[in-house]
C-alpha cells in the first residue's frame, strides 16, 4: 500500500506569475480609501462595479496570466509570434473576465498591463528588476498584433477627442508612471513609516498627479483630469494619507471625483503593476518556483 504523498508540489514559474499578478489586483482592489474607486467601503463613482466582482475578475484571469507566461518561457524572444500569442491570450482572458461579470468591464486595462508585465517577467526571469521587466515589456507593446480588433473604445474615442494615446502608450513608453512615480513614491513612504496602506495610496496618487487616465477623461472631461491631477498632488502636499491634512484633503478628492463620475481607473491598473513589479523585485520571481 502507499501512503498518501502529501507534500506540497513546487509551483512553475507561470504559476507564480500568475499568482502574484492575481495577488496584485486584489490587493489593488481591497486598498481603502481610494478616491472614486471601488473599495472596500464601496462603489466609488461606479454604478455597476463592487468589490466582491473585482474579486471574482481578477481570480478569473489567472489562467490567462498562467498561459501568457508559459508562452514566454516557450518562444522565449520578443518577437511578433510572442506578441500575437499573448493578444490572444488577452482577449480569451476579456471573454473570461465578461463571463464572470456578465460583460461588465472590471480589468480590460488591468489585462493588458498585467499581461504584457508577466510576460516580459517570465521571458528572463533573472533580470526581474523593474527598469529590465518594464523595458522588455515597452518592447513587446510597440510590436503589432495583426489580429487585434479595432474596436472604437472608450479610450480610441478620448485619443480621438483629446490626443490622448492611454494604456497602449504608457505601456509603449516603458511604464512610466509606474517607474517613476508609483513605485519611488511607495518606497519613499514606506521609509517615511507611514505604514504599507498609506503608502500604497500614495502610491496611487503619485501616479494620478501625472497621468492621462482615459477613464477619467472619458466621464469626466478635461475638468475631470485637472480635478484628479491637481486634487491628488495637493494630498502629498499636505502629508500624504498618513497626516491628518492629507487624509482630510484626500476625502474631499473622493467626494469631488464621485461628483465629478471620474473614475481613474487606469491609475488603478498601474498601481496594479506597480504592487506586481515592487512584490517581483522584493522576492523573486524564482522563489518558489521551478
Ligand atoms: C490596449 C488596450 C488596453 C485597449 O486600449 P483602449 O484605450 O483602446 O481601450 P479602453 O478604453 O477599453 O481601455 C483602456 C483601459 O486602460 C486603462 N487606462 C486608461 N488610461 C490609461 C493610461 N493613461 N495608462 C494606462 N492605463 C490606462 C483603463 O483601465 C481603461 O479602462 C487593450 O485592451 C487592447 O488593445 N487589447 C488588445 C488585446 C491585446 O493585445 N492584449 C495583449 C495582451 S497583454
Ligand atoms: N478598483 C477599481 N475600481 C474601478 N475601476 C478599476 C479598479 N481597478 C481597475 N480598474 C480599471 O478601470 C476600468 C473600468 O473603468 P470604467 O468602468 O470607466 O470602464 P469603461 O468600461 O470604459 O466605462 P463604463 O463603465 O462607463 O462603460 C477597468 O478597465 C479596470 O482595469
Amino acid at each position: 500500500m502507499h501512503a498518501l504523498n502529501l507534500q506540497a508540489q513546487p509551483l512553475s514559474l507561470a504559476d507564480r506569475l500568475a499568482d502574484l499578478a492575481v495577488d496584485a489586483l486584489i490587493d489593488e482592489a481591497d486598498l481603502s480609501p481610494k478616491p472614486a474607486l471601488v473599495d472596500r467601503r464601496g462603489n466609488g463613482a461606479h454604478t455597476d462595479l463592487h468589490l466582491g466582482l473585482m474579486h471574482a475578475s481578477a481570480l478569473s484571469l489567472w489562467p490567462a496570466f498562467k498561459e501568457m507566461a508559459e508562452a514566454a518561457v516557450a518562444i522565449g524572444e520578443v518577437d511578433s509570434t510572442l506578441r500575437e500569442a499573448i493578444g490572444r491570450i488577452g482577449r480569451e482572458g476579456e471573454q473570461a473576465m465578461l463571463t464572470t461579470t456578465n460583460g461588465v468591464n472590471t480589468h480590460r486595462g488591468a489585462i493588458w498591463a498585467l499581461g504584457l508585465l508577466v510576460t516580459a517577467a517570465a521571458l528572463e526571469p533573472q533580470s526581474s528588476s523593474a527598469n529590465a521587466v518594464t523595458l522588455r515589456a515597452a518592447r513587446l507593446a510597440l510590436l503589432e498584433d495583426r489580429y487585434a480588433p479595432k474596436p472604437l473604445s472608450h479610450g480610441a474615442q478620448v485619443a480621438l477627442r483629446y490626443g490622448a494615446r492611454g494604456a497602449r502608450e504608457e505601456a509603449q513608453l516603458g511604464f512610466p508612471s509606474v517607474l517613476q512615480r508609483g513605485l519611488p513614491q511607495l518606497k519613499r513612504s514606506r521609509a517615511n513609516g507611514h505604514g504599507e496602506q498609506n503608502a500604497r495610496l500614495d502610491a496611487l496618487l503619485a501616479i494620478m498627479t501625472n497621468l492621462a487616465d482615459t477613464c477619467v477623461l472619458y466621464r469626466a472631461g478635461e475638468e475631470g483630469l485637472h480635478a484628479m491631477q491637481s486634487g491628488a498632488q495637493a494630498v502629498l502636499d499636505a502629508g500624504g494619507s498618513a497626516s491628518l491634512s492629507g487624509r482630510r484633503r484626500l476625502h474631499e478628492l473622493d467626494q469631488q471625483l464621485i461628483a465629478l463620475n471620474a473614475s481613474p481607473g487606469g491609475a488603478a491598473d498601474l498601481l496594479a503593476a506597480t504592487l506586481l513589479l515592487d512584490r517581483i523585485e522584493r522576492d523573486g520571481i524564482l522563489q518558489g518556483a521551478f
